[in-house]
């Protein structure tokens, strides 16, 4: 079968891929070997959010007990896995019918390069009218988006049961564990650790690095403000500390820690990050390279060593270094797709992406960070207040949180920043939208803010430094390191 463009996997990176390049008038055809929607969509953001979700309402209205509120409220645990599923499965169920409307062909088996213009698919669910158990697959252009696994411990091997990774946890998981511990202080360790922790579970947390998401770009202050809440609600964090072994017992998991500690929990989640799904495809025939740690290696326009094959998502490379986060896989999709239809136009540039944390506090960092800034030769300045003199936050009584904003102290162009408190997700999309449109501190002075309103600490935030910038003719976007896609 002859096509304009494969995808393979339909993760977020390559469901994007396939509907930008629909809409653009290809003909596409998305190639899924398991469950439709990724590792978003089936066992991270999705299962996840729903729990989390559930996890701040009671830290929240808790919080307000005895202020107006009566009664102290708790989570069923086992209820809550089932909401889960049901809310995963909505989306999955309707995956489909969505792709298909756009004209987007799916196949549903596993997909292996013939050559660089060849794909042939086994597959798990057959064609309409036939009994055929393979097909191939032909396209001038490929883009591959089987996104990433678990990365294994080998002092922590997973058994599935009482030593899981997360894909086991949100899978298998249907009783609410007495004590448990994250493996891991990144993204996974700091959201199951809260959630675990708001269920009822007694939970330690423990980093190799010299902090919390050590791995990730969010500030440093960001990360100790996250770190003082987590154990203030009586979550154990323990930095430079490593795991030597484990050993599971009838009552228990033994850990033996690299401060010679030994402890006992019930479960062990270990997430110490991902690595790239790449085995089967046979990429190594075909002649696409692979980093030493097995990601493929893309150019900044996302195509692969081989031309006409692209890479996007979890399982790539690029020389922007991009966060393996979904809504980086979703971006990819769209820069890869269009390069793929219309030729190599779009660069790919992660300072736009924005990257959220979703635990005791909401955290939502944007473009150059301080250092980045300084780094990338700016005369950066960070404007800064915090949450205590905000109204909403006062009114709401949730007033942990900063947020900080990067800019050239020259020009007043932003560069960045972070937002730490409730809703940072959303609220980031001002000075994600700002980036996107080479807006300075200008922009943020002339608009007009709701009241009260978590965003309108974005004005107070750069109040005193903005006399200096307030005629938007003043400003002169600096080519570089934000002048990616155009
Ligand atoms: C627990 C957890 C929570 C997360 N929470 C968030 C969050 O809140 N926000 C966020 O932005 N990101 C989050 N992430 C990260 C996010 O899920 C990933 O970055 C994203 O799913 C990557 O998308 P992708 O398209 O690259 O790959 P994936 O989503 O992994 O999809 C790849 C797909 O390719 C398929 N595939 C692989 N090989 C083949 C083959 N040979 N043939 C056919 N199909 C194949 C796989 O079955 C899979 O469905 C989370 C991740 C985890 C693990
Ligand atoms: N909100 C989000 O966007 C979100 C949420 C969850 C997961 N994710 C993505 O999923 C991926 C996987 O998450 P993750 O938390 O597994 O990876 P991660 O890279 O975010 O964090 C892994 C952490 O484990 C630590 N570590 C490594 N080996 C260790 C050891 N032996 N002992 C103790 N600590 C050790 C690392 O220093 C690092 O801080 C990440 O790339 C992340 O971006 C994103």
């Amino acid at each position: 079968m002859q096509f304009d463009l494969i995808v393979i996997g339909s993760g977020p990176g390559g469901y994007k891929a396939a509907i930008n390049a629909a809409h653009l008038g290809a003909k596409v055809a998305l190639i899924e070997r398991d469950l439709p929607g990724g590792t978003c969509l089936n066992q991270g953001c999705i299962p996840k959010k729903t729990l989390l979700h559930m996890a701040s309402l009671i830290a929240s209205v808790n919080e307000l007990e005895g202020r107006g509120l009566v009664g102290h409220v708790s989570g069923d645990f086992k209820a809550a896995m089932v909401q889960k599923d049901a809310v995963v499965k909505g989306i999955r169920d309707s995956f489909p019918i969505w792709l298909k409307r756009l004209g987007v062909r799916i196949f549903r088996g596993e997909a292996r390069f013939v050559d660089r213009q060849r794909v042939r698919i086994s597959l798990t669910e057959p064609l309409a009218d036939t009994t055929v158990a393979t097909l191939e697959l032909q396209a001038p252009r490929i883009i591959i988006a089987t996104g990433s696994t678990p990365r294994e411990l080998p002092a922590c091997p997973t058994d599935g049961r009482v030593v899981v990774n997360s894909r086991d946890f949100l899978f298998k998981l249907d009783y609410l564990p007495r004590s448990v511990l994250c493996v891991g202080g990144g993204a996974i360790g700091v959201e199951f650790g809260f959630l675990l922790h708001q269920f009822g579970a007694k939970v330690r947390i423990v980093e190799q690095g010299d902090r919390l998401l050590y791995r990730s770009s969010m500030p440093d202050r960001a990360c100790s403000a996250l770190e003082r809440k987590l154990s203030r609600l009586g979550i154990e964090v323990c930095n430079n500390l490593n795991v030597i072994s484990t050993k599971v017992e009838e009552n228990g998991i033994e850990v033996e820690f690299s401060n010679c500690e030994r402890a006992r929990y019930d479960y062990v989640l270990v997430a110490v990050g991902r690595q790239p799904q790449t085995q089967g495809l046979g990429l190594e025939e075909i002649g696409v390279d692979v980093n030493a740690e097995g990601f493929i290696v893309t150019s900044e326009y996302l195509e692969t060593s081989v031309a006409g094959i692209y890479a996007v998502g979890d399982v790539k490379h690029s020389p922007m270094s991009s966060p393996m986060t979904a809504n980086a896989a979703l971006y990819d999709g769209k820069v890869a797709a269009t390069n793929a239809i219309r030729g190599n136009e779009l660069h790919a540039n992660y300072f736009k992406v924005p990257f959220v944390i979703h635990s005791a506090l909401e955290m939502a960092s944007v473009g150059l960070s301080e250092d980045q800034a300084e780094d990338a030769g700016f005369a950066e300045e960070v404007a800064r207040s915090s949450l205590g003199g905000s109204g909403k936050a006062r009114a709401c009584h949730d007033f942990e949180g900063f947020t900080e904003v990067v800019h050239d102290a020259e020009t007043g162009q932003l560069l960045g920043g972070c937002i730490v408190g409730p809703e940072a997700g959303e609220q980031i999309h001002m000075l994600s939208a700002a980036l996107q449109s080479k807006l300075g501190l200008w922009f943020f002075k002339d608009m007009s803010y709701s009241h009260p309103s978590w965003c309108e600490e974005l004005e107070t935030t750069i109040d005193s430094c903005t006399s200096a910038f307030s005629k938007s003719d003043k400003i002169i976007f600096r080519p570089g390191i934000l002048a990616g896609t155009e």
